[in-house]
Order: structure tokens, then sequence, then C-alpha cells
């Protein structure tokens, strides 16, 4: 099996694997992945996380031209911004998971720091997540937001849509994504309850201990 169909394979692997465990539904949410050539695979509009067929993945040139496949998904330009701003992302994955959009519909969210310090692993996971305003889907205005931050942020909150996160490979943007629905979750789950949050210092810990990227 050749470098490429074993990405193409473990693209719908792992989606598929997203879409059994409820954090995307219908044919919601778009992932994408670099492959070594330079040029990108990417999930085509319209199709279902649980469904995705390796052969018909939308297949980008180096120089950003669809030349292969269905016809991609129309979160193109965000997907585009992360790569185009950071460097090390090999992959960006896009979800409608239930808690993080329920989090980025309450009151007084705090837009650049959308996830309260919980727990440290999403703080290692994500670093700061932003919180970006309503766009319609498939607005290209996304783009234009993600790449205002300036490869700074890893992972963004799409507010009354979904989370979109970038991470070094297919693998580790899903790790990185499903942390962001989990840590929204427990959000939801606690608020109300004043929950014990961590303190500056142990933030500081973790950031430094595991060369967190966490943008002041
Ligand atoms: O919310 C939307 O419409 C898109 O962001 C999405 O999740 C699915 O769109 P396609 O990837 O074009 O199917
Ligand atoms: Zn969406």
């Amino acid at each position: 099996m050749t470098e490429e169909a074993r990405l193409r394979e473990q693209i719908c692997n792992l989606a598929k694997s997203l879409f059994d465990r409820g954090l995307t539904h219908g044919s919601t949410g778009n992932i994408s992945a670099r492959i070594s050539d330079g040029g990108l695979l990417v999930s085509p509009t319209g199709t279902s996380f649980g469904r995705l067929d390796p052969s018909r993945l939308s297949r980008f040139d180096n120089d950003g031209r669809h030349v292969e496949g269905d016809k991609p998904t129309k979160e193109m330009p965000l997907h585009s911004a992360f790569y185009d701003t950071r460097s090390q992302a090999g992959a960006v994955v896009h979800l409608h998971s239930c808690h993080a959009v329920a989090w980025s519909m309450m009151p007084d969210i705090n837009e650049d720091d959308f996830l309260p310090p919980l727990t440290p692993y999403a703080i290692m996971q994500l670093g700061r997540v932003k919180l970006l305003p309503f766009f319609r889907p498939g607005d290209p205005a996304m783009g234009e937001a993600v790449r205002g931050l300036a490869g700074k942020r890893t992972a963004v909150m799409l507010a009354n849509h979904g989370p979109v996160v970038a991470g070094k490979d297919v693998e580790a943007a899903c790790n990185a994504i499903e942390e962001l629905e989990a840590t929204a979750r427990l959000a939801m789950l606690t608020c109300g309850c004043r929950p014990r949050q961590l303190k500056a210092e142990e933030i500081l810990d973790v950031v430094t201990t595991f060369n967190v990227e966490w943008e002041a």
C-alpha cells in the first residue's frame, strides 16, 4: 500500500470513529490532511463522516488546484487558512460536536479563551482556543478570521456552529478536537456548580513543562 493510500484509509477510519461516537452527525464536519508531495486530501462536500470513501476524497495539488476526486468541502478557505498560517499543520478537522456548540452559545464566554481551565490535558492538546463570531457556513470570511490569528492558535470555535482544530497529523488533530469536545462537556456539566478550576500557577506549570503554545 502506498503512503497516500494509507493516509486515505486513515482519514476515513478516523472520521468514521468520530461519527460512530456521535462527535458529528449527518453530513456535518470536514477533514483534510497534507500529502508528502505538498498536496491535500479533503473530504468531499455533502458527505457523511460515517461513510467517507477513500477513493473519492478530493485531492489538491501543491499549488492549491483541485485535481482529483469529488467536489471538496465548502470550508476549503477555512482549512487553507490553517495550512497557510501554520507550517506545522498536517491536518485540519471540523466537527459539529454538541457540547462545544452548546458552550459557544452561553453568555459571557471569554472570546480569547473559549474553554475554562478545567483539566491539564485540554491545555496540553489545544493551548488557548479562540471563539470566533458566527459566520454563515462556507463564508470565506471564516478563513480570513483564521488568517488574522497569524498562526498563533491551533484551535478555534465557530460560534453556534462547531470547532476547527489543526494538528501535526490526522491522528493528532482528531485527538485534539475530541479533547475540545470533552472539555466543553465538562464545562456544560459543571456550569453553575462553581467547579475548581486550575490556578494560574498550575496552568503555567503545564504550559512550561509540556512546551504548550500559549498565546498571552
Ligand atoms: O456547517 C456546514 O455546512 C459545514 O461547515 C460542514 O460542516 C459541512 O459542509 P461540507 O464539508 O461542505 O459538507
Ligand atoms: Zn460545519
